[in-house]
C-alpha cells in the first residue's frame, strides 16, 4: 500500500519558527524538531536560525554522524512542496571586454576611420596624376 506523505510549503514551514515551534527542512524533507531542541547536541539556536530554508548544507557542514541521521527519521513529518521552494535565480552572462592589445586598436581604428587612409591614397593619386600631365 503506497503511503501518503504530506506536503508543506515553504512558507508554511516558515511559520514555524519558535523554540516551542520548530520546523527545519533537510533536502526537501521538512522536520518538526520542536521536541529535540532542549536535547540538540548542536544547541536550539542552530535550528532555529536555519528555519524557514533549505538547511542540507548547514546539516552536512556539521558532519553529523550516522546515528543523527537515523535520529531524523523520528521527526520526519513531510516533504517540501518543490513548486513553492524558491528558484535559483537565473544566471545572466556578461560579456567581459577583454583588453585589446596595440595592433587590435590600431585594426579596429583602422575599420572605424577607414575614410582616412582611403582620402589620403585618392588625393595622392589625383596628385600624381596632375603632375604626370603636366609634365
Ligand atoms: C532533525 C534534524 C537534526 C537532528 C536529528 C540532529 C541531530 C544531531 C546529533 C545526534 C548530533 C550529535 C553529533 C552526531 O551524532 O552527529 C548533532 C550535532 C550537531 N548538529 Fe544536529 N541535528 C539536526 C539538525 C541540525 C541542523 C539543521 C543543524 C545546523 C543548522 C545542526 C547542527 C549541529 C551541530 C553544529 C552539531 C555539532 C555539535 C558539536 O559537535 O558540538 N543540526 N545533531
Amino acid at each position: 500500500m503506497p503511503t501518503l506523505t504530506k506536503l508543506y510549503s515553504m512558507e508554511e514551514a516558515a511559520t514555524h519558527n519558535k523554540q516551542d515551534d520548530c520546523w527545519v527542512v533537510i533536502d526537501g524533507k521538512v522536520y518538526d524538531v520542536t521536541s529535540y531542541m532542549d536535547e540538540h547536541p548542536g544547541g536550539d539556536d542552530v535550528l532555529l536560525a536555519v528555519t524557514g530554508k533549505d538547511a542540507t548544507d548547514e546539516f552536512e557542514d556539521a558532519g553529523h554522524s550516522k546515528t543523527a541521521i537515523e535520529l531524523m527519521e523520528k521527526y520526519f513529518i513531510g516533504e517540501l512542496d518543490e513548486a513553492s521552494a524558491p528558484k535559483m535565480p537565473e544566471l545572466k552572462i556578461y560579456k567581459i571586454d577583454q583588453p585589446k592589445d596595440s595592433v587590435q586598436k590600431l585594426v579596429d581604428l583602422t575599420k572605424q576611420y577607414w575614410v582616412v587612409p582611403v582620402s589620403i591614397i585618392t588625393i595622392s593619386v589625383a596628385v600624381s596624376v596632375l603632375f604626370s600631365r603636366k609634365n
